[in-house]
């Protein structure tokens, strides 16, 4: 058997057209809700994916502001331009994009955001409305994961759901979400015992590691659902020349042999993130300009 192949791009760029269709409709009001990312540094792989998002923004018809600084920018002065983007009535949505420089301390950037504006939904308030159910911005990456889940199966009360990772950003709040779907939620990590064996459990395997492939084939229960979080680009040696591919934390062609369903790397998850970061954007609008 082999697994149906769950398509990011495709679903990614169907939740884009719907909001496109929102943010029209919401156009007559005289509304454009705004986003706003700012990029400390040149990290060469954070300058391709800022450039997607704002490129993503503008054609869906919202706003697009980029605010790159050094990656010598004191503290102080990011801490300024948060200050200043909280207070833009232009600027629904703010983005700072991670990892900041070592002299910087994120959690200090993050707090410092207006939760309201926190697109991420990485803010302290914005984790505890999630784990207490209450309405707020949820991060991009887990609502990906999810709506991808979803999109294999519609339903997933009741299922056996893994989660490898625990990062704020990732591996807690799909957990989090998962509860919410009604799945009996594991949450490994790297002091799990016989990671190998938790793994098998699951119906529902999301792989948010960070380690290139470490998820293999005989980790994976026949037919499971496997959502692949991992962005690692290894050497490429096929192509020659010092060139790099992408893969996930799942070694895909083996995972595909035994799983249900699965997602790609490139083509899943990661697209799926920018399509979410544009939805909580025009969330965040709706709610705070009325
Ligand atoms: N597609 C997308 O849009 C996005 C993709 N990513 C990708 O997802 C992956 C995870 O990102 P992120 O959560 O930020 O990463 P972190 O490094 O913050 O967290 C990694 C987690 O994996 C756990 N872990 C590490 N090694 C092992 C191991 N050998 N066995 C079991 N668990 C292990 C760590 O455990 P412990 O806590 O014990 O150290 C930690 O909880 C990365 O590849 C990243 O690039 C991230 C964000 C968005
Ligand atoms: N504040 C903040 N929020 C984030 O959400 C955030 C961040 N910082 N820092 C970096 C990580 C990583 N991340 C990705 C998003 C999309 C793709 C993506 O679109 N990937 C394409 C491939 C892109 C390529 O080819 O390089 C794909 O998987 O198909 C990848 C990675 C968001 N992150």
């Amino acid at each position: 058997m082999s697994a149906t192949i769950i398509d990011g791009k495709a679903v990614a760029a169907d939740l884009r057209s719907r909001l496109a269709g929102e943010v029209e409709s919401i156009a007559g009001t005289g509304l454009t809700p705004g986003l706003a990312v700012v990029l400390v540094g040149e990290d060469a792989a954070s300058q391709v994916y800022v450039r997607n998002k704002a490129k993503q923004t503008r054609e869906i018809g919202m706003a697009s502001f980029e605010h790159r600084l050094s990656a010598d920018t004191p503290e102080t002065d990011l801490l300024a331009l948060v200050a200043r983007l909280n207070a833009d009535d232009a600027v629904d949505g703010i983005l700072v994009q991670l990892p900041l420089p070592d002299h910087i301390d994120a959690q200090k950037v993050i707090a410092a955001i207006d939760p309201d504006k926190d697109v991420d939904g990485f803010h302290p308030v914005n984790a505890g409305r999630l784990a207490t159910g209450l309405p707020g911005l949820v991060p991009c990456t887990p609502l990906g994961c999810v709506m991808l889940a979803k999109s294999a199966q519609a339903d997933l009360s009741g299922m056996e759901a893994v989660v490898v990772g625990r990062s704020n950003i990732v591996g807690k709040p799909v957990a989090q979400l998962l509860l919410a779907e009604n799945c009996t939620v594991t949450i490994a990590h790297s002091r799990s015992r016989d990671l190998p064996a938790i793994c098998r459990r699951a119906d529902l395997l999301v792989a948010a590691v960070g380690r290139p492939e470490m998820v293999r084939g005989d980790w994976i229960r026949p037919g499971a659902i496997v959502i692949d979080v991992g962005i690692n680009r290894v050497p490429n040696p096929d192509a020659g020349g010092g060139k790099t591919r992408l893969v996930g934390d799942v070694a895909f062609a083996e995972a595909r042999a035994v799983a249900g369903a699965i997602t790609p790397v490139p083509g899943g998850v990661g697209p799926m993130t920018i399509a979410c970061l544009l939805q909580n954007t025009l969330t965040a609008a709706r709610q705070r300009r009325g």
